[in-house]
């Protein structure tokens, strides 16, 4: 079985505050992209892993393998799979990647296995992995809320052509996360706004609406995020933000092909072309 795992990015995100359980509760506008890697599983005895295209462990470590193994445990299945995974999402990038793979993994292998388990306990099994990992399930264009859990799907935007830029290093979602704890003015945008822009579903304007509260703790880390929204919009994005907890920063544009004419533009080494996707991602 072939399944396809999608970046994501988020068009607006909001902290509002922190949990009992030392995470943050969330209020984000996330978008499935047309950049996925690929995952080919196959019925075998054991659960193994074997990676192509990125340097990552295969083992445990491995959000994919880690999927696997906790739905066959919870499930109670005595059998196992043979995961083959493509990597195509750049890591530790801000869209999702490993989460992609684990949310992958548990639709094709709900299938695989005739395990028959619905959407919500999938979801709930996949917020056990990592918290983006139940909006990855659902695809598409959603609200997100709680840590990470709470989905709810918005009705499809308009397509979009998309830039990503990538600047030549990682960030750690965790400490993005405890620099934002320790501003003492942290900007809290809200998505009203960018919900309001959703419904109407005019392009310009959702551009206009793009909110990050996370972006100016990892842009003090790293100036050139700022540099890079700058080339982006002179290249002529619609609006440019950057994703999640960085270091990716997207640029939207009204169609694929002004998209791949901006990228022409770009000087950054990782530019990658791509658009919104609304099927293909959990929803076959
Ligand atoms: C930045 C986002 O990608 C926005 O969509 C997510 O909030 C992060 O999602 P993720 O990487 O799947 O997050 P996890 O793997 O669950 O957590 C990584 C780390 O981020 C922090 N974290 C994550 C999610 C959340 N709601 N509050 C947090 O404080 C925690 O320190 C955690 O140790
Ligand atoms: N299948 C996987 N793909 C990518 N990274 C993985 C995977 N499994 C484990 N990891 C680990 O998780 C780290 C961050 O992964 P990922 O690429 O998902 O980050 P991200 O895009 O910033 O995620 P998010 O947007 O959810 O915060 C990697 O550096 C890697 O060590």
């Amino acid at each position: 079985m072939l399944v396809k795992a999608h970046a994501k990015i988020n068009l607006a995100l909001d902290v509002l505050g922190t949990r009992p359980d030392g995470y943050h509760e969330l209020e984000t506008i996330m978008q499935t992209l047309e950049l996925h890697d690929e995952l080919e599983i196959t019925t075998a005895p054991d659960i193994t892993l074997a990676v192509q295209g990125a340097d990552l462990p295969a083992g445990p470590e491995n959000l994919a393998y880690r999927a696997a193994a906790l739905l066959r445990e919870r499930a109670e299945y005595a059998g196992g799979a043979e995961i083959r995974l493509v990597k195509r999402i750049p890591l530790a990038a801000g869209l999702a990647g490993g989460s992609a793979d684990a949310a992958a993994v548990l639709r094709g292998l709900n299938k695989l296995w005739h395990l028959g388990l619905g959407p919500a306990e999938l979801a709930a099994l996949g917020a056990e992995i990592g918290s983006d990992v139940p909006f990855c399930l659902y695809g598409g264009t959603a609200l997100v809320r709680g840590r990470g859990e709470a989905v709810t799907p918005l009705r499809d935007l308009p397509p979009l052509g998309v830039v990503l830029v990538k600047p030549p290093f990682g960030v750690s979602t965790a400490e993005v996360y405890r620099r934002y704890d320790a501003l003492v003015n942290p900007p809290q945008p809200g998505c009203r706004r960018m919900l309001a822009a959703a419904k109407r579903g005019d392009a310009a304007d959702l551009a206009a609406c793009l909110v990050n509260s996370l972006e100016p703790v990892t842009m003090s880390l790293h100036p050139v995020i700022g540099a890079i929204k700058r080339e982006l919009s002179a290249a002529g994005a619609l609006g440019v933000l950057m994703s999640g907890s960085g270091p990716t920063v997207f640029g939207l544009f009204k169609s694929r092909a002004s998209a791949e004419r901006a990228a022409g533009m770009i000087r950054q080494e990782d530019c990658w072309v791509t658009a919104t996707c609304f099927h293909g991602a959990g929803r076959e």
